[in-house]
């Protein structure tokens, strides 16, 4: 908790305005026993009307006196915790956004999720009650017992038994709950992840027809969360029947003691009321500390999640950059791979190993190879999403760890496997690519990658609303659109992994030719389980188990490279092939 404090220094003077008031709130509160007492003392002892109405009137006074300062505290209290919320949630989302691939596989997307919403919530919730009680309810604990001193020394020594024994009750309670609380809170998490991935992937549950499997895991987790919560409520709720017999048997006892001494007449009978007042306040200000602690508890919980995040370094900074303009001769490949060995982490086989090419100016390049061989881990070092264990990855000459990331990734353009567009229209879609994009440059885009089609047949052209995650087009328009975003900006190297598998084979090689004529010297590979999409690439890479099996054109490879011929024998007829 400690560690996120600093975003909370925009708000000193809401979190200090705050608690003052509460502690103004709780003054007034004190008091009021007090002016009670008053009113029973002189005003119906002497049955002065005039007198209790005035007294009444201070009442109020100090009822609307004691609301105000208990909302101004709660909205500086409020300010300063929303902001602690918004400031902790940006910090964390640009973390985030710095994490390379490896940190973000090593976390798990979906704990992410978790950890920006649910964990700041808490957090944020946590800051707010403390800024409100914190202070309040020692405050009230010890002021209500002074006032009690203060009243009648003797009466007032029940007070010292019985808060000991109120906290005594509290805290056993609360160290049975905390515990449960944690555990309660990671069944949870459970449930939300859980709930999450259902959402994301409801359409492969449907298609496979695993409703029922995901139904009965799904009320495993939500069945251990209740099974929890009742625990944890069952023991919480002990907390009241307890303390309240604790403060009646305090208020008997100060009644019975208080009352002897009112026939004594070392107290008044307004004293003894005052002083069951005081046992009452005690005892909801103690419960509302108890809440404050479980509450505290689960924020500091969240917070460690939370810096769990936070300690995560991005494992790719930013190389120097600098001399890159003059590393863009003609004379040096686009794309150049020196012995490169990867490993995923915690892998113990790498996923590519002693990879060595070249790919030169307006060349396309084909990957092929069995699946899980390596393609895509290998086109990912090249815009750096994962740093090479061994050898060298060159752009333009250049070391991609000496790039600047920002102007190498505009360099490099990628198409993912997976199909990604946002919600917003086609237009904003494209933008993503460049900001400033004309129309007529989306339209380029989009005829290149035989996407124009799917705009002109709506009516709303550019402006056609994508649903979330592009849910509203098919496989292919999807494919096709991201083909385009990636072209918008027109880098100079264009990977495409494996993101034309949805097309039919005719826009297939209608995509391949476009890209051929409208961008002659861009550097293009071509990431394919199909030997058709690769082989009239200016040079071929086969890969085998993460190693080059074969590297050339595709009348070298047939010569040459065992792998290739079997792929392409598989999948062509002897007269396609030749
Ligand atoms: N993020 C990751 N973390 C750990 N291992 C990974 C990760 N991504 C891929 N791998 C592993 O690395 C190897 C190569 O995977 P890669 O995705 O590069 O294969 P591919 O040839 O592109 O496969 P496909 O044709 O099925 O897409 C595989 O064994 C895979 O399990």
């Amino acid at each position: 908790m400690k560690r996120l404090l600093p975003f909370l220094s925009g708000y000193k003077k809401e979190s200090i305005i705050g608690p003052l008031f509460k502690l103004l709130e709780a003054t007034f509160e004190l008091i009021v026993p007090l002016i009670m007492a008053q009113i029973i003392d002189v005003g119906i002892k002497n049955q002065d009307v005039p007198y209790i109405w005035k007294m009444g009137v201070v009442l109020v006074a100090f009822g609307v006196l004691g609301l105000s300062c208990s909302l101004l505290a709660q909205y500086f209290a409020a300010k300063a915790a929303v902001g602690f919320g918004t400031g902790l949630r940006h910090a964390l989302f640009q973390h985030i956004g710095e994490l390379s691939y490896a940190e973000i596989d090593q976390a798990g997307s979906s704990t992410l999720v978790v950890r920006m919403t649910s964990d700041i919530n808490q957090v944020q919730s946590g800051v707010n009650l403390v800024l409100r009680l914190f202070l309040r309810s020692p405050f009230i604990v010890v002021g209500a017992m002074i006032m009690a001193f203060t009243i009648d020394v003797k009466t007032a020594f029940i007070f010292l038994i019985t808060v000991p024994l109120l906290a005594v009750v509290i805290y056993g309670i609360m160290m049975l709950t905390i515990p449960l609380y944690k555990k309660v809170q990671k069944s949870l998490d459970e449930v939300l992840l859980s709930t999450r991935e259902n959402l994301a992937g409801i359409r492969v549950i449907r298609a496979f027809r695993t409703q029922e499997r995901e139904k009965v895991e799904f009320e495993e987790k939500s069945t251990v969360l209740m099974r929890f919560q009742q625990l944890v409520g069952k023991i919480s709720a002990l907390l009241n029947p307890l303390t309240y017999v604790l403060v009646n048997l305090g208020i008997i006892a100060v009644v019975w003691y208080g009352g002897s001494a009112v026939d004594t007449g070392r107290i008044t009978q307004g004293e003894v009321i005052a002083l069951v007042n005081y046992m009452s306040q005690i005892l909801l200000a103690l419960v509302a500390l108890a809440n404050l602690i479980v509450s505290f508890t689960k924020a500091v919980a969240s917070a460690g999640r939370i810096n769990e995040v936070f300690a995560l370094v991005p494992g790719i900074r930013d190389g120097e950059g600098g001399a890159s303009e003059k590393k863009e001769e003609k004379s040096v490949p686009r794309v150049e791979m020196r012995n490169v060995t990867f490993s995923y982490q915690g892998s113990k086989e790498p996923a590519l190993s002693d990879i060595t090419f070249s790919a030169a100016e307006g060349e396309t390049i084909g990957i092929i190879g069995s699946t899980g061989c390596g393609k895509s881990s290998l086109v990912n070092l090249i815009p750096r999403f994962y740093d090479v264990d061994a050898g060298q990855v060159l752009v333009n000459g250049m070391d991609v760890r000496e790039w600047k990331l920002h102007e190498l990734r505009e360099k490099a353009g990628v198409v993912p496997q997976k199909a990604v567009l946002f919600h917003g229209t086609i237009r904003e879609n494209m933008q993503m690519g460049k900001a400033d994009a004309t129309d007529d440059e989306i339209r380029n885009a989009l005829k290149t990658a035989q996407a124009l089609e799917i705009v002109e047949s709506k009516p709303e052209g550019l402006n056609t609303m994508v649903s979330e995650g592009g849910k509203n087009l098919s496989g292919g328009q999807k494919q096709r659109l991201t083909i385009a975003r990636a072209l918008v900006r027109s880098p100079q190297i264009l990977i495409l992994d494996d993101s034309a598998s949805a097309l039919d084979f005719a826009t297939d090689s209608r995509l391949r030719k476009a890209l051929l004529e409208d961008t002659p010297g861009m550097t293009v590979f071509i990431v394919s389980q199909r030997a058709a999409s690769i082989m009239y690439a200016d040079k071929i890479i086969v890969l085998e188990d993460g190693r080059m099996a074969g590297f050339g054109t595709h009348k070298e490879l047939l010569n040459s490279c065992g792998v290739y011929q079997e792929i392409c024998y598989s999948q062509l007829s002897k007269e396609e092939v030749r």
